[in-house]
């Protein structure tokens, strides 16, 4: 068994750090944090010593994401449940520990070359968060926020994160194959997988993505840090990929705004919270309520 208990961190590859600064700072608003690499950013929203780490790079594209694991226990359990499964895991680096200030780290990558880590014993600050624009983020048990990556193959990414990482499906919606350059009248399967009370911590869309990386969520706590970050947004010219909108299947209400990395950022607040005890995973048929026009609203 793998037991990940939430979205720890992501490392974004940049080939303009200048452009992140302003991106992450002025326009998300997110705090500076710390690390041991002058020349990285490290990016704070919560206790977390860095939750977002943007480093320079020949390519703009997302590097890997972070999964949080309780202890040196869980990590050995979910070693040995990776290795059972013949997936190639490496260890951490002593450089790589330090780097991400972890005890201890392993890698592999998903079917689809999607790269995970896994770690237990992040740091945290005795400082308290302080953001630019006073927003609040919504971590804790439910992590960073999520995720969705691009996979090939709807059928065997289901698979693997369910059967092999121990993802919860939460929610499926399907899209047309033609919409992802596949035969026109069949389907393909955007799933929505959980690990903690957040809806969902990750999915995927059935389409090959040159930022390796659909888009990352993160959630304030009001809909006037929401309204604020939509307002930088306009002011810094940032594109918008999807205007404000309510989702149908966690509720969110969330923009989307592209990154300097290529992917979007969704910025969001009141997503819905699951308890696997009670929930049923079932299908839904809209993206969202109202909103969250991919044409950009213009
Ligand atoms: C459908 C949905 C529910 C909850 C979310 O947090 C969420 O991000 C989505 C949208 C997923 C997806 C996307 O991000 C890229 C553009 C997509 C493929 C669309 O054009 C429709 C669904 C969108
Ligand atoms: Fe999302």
């Amino acid at each position: 068994m793998i037991d990940i208990k939430s979205m720890g961190y992501v490392r974004v590859a940049s080939t303009d750090l200048e452009q992140w600064e302003l991106f992450a700072g002025k326009v998300l608003g997110l705090a500076r944090g710390r690390g041991p690499s002058p020349d990285h950013q490290y990016w704070r929203i919560d206790e977390v010593s860095s939750r977002l780490v943007v480093f320079p790079s020949d390519v703009d594209q997302l590097d890997c994401v972070g999964w949080e694991l309780a202890d040196h226990a869980a990590l050995q359990e979910a070693r040995e449940h990776l290795e059972k499964a013949g997936i190639a895991v490496e260890e951490g680096t002593r450089e790589e520990l330090d780097e991400r200030r972890v005890q201890e780290l392993l890698r592999f990558r998903d079917p689809f070359d999607n790269v995970f880590e896994l770690f237990h014993g992040i740091t945290y600050e005795a400082r308290p968060v302080v953001t630019p624009y006073a927003a609040r983020f919504v971590t804790g048990d439910q992590g960073m926020g999520h995720v969705v990556l691009p996979v090939t193959d709807d059928v065997e990414a289901l698979r693997f994160y369910r059967d092999d990482l121990g993802f919860r499906l939460r929610d499926s919606m399907s899209m047309p194959g033609e919409f992802v350059g596949k035969e026109p009248g069949t389907k393909v399967w955007l799933r929505f997988l959980g690990v903690n009370p957040r809806h969902h911590s990750l999915a995927f869309l059935p389409m090959p993505n040159p930022a390796k990386c659909v888009h990352i969520m993160l959630e304030v706590s009001a809909l006037d840090d929401v309204g604020r970050a939509l307002e930088r947004v306009r002011k810094h010219q940032v594109p918008l990929s999807a205007t404000l909108g309510r989702h149908m299947n966690d509720e969110m209400v969330s923009f989307y705004v592209k990154s300097p990395a290529g992917f979007d950022v969704e910025f969001g607040t009141d997503g819905l919270t699951v308890d696997d005890r009670q929930w049923v995973a079932r299908e839904s048929t809209a993206v969202s309520y109202w909103g969250h026009d991919f044409g950009g609203g213009s």
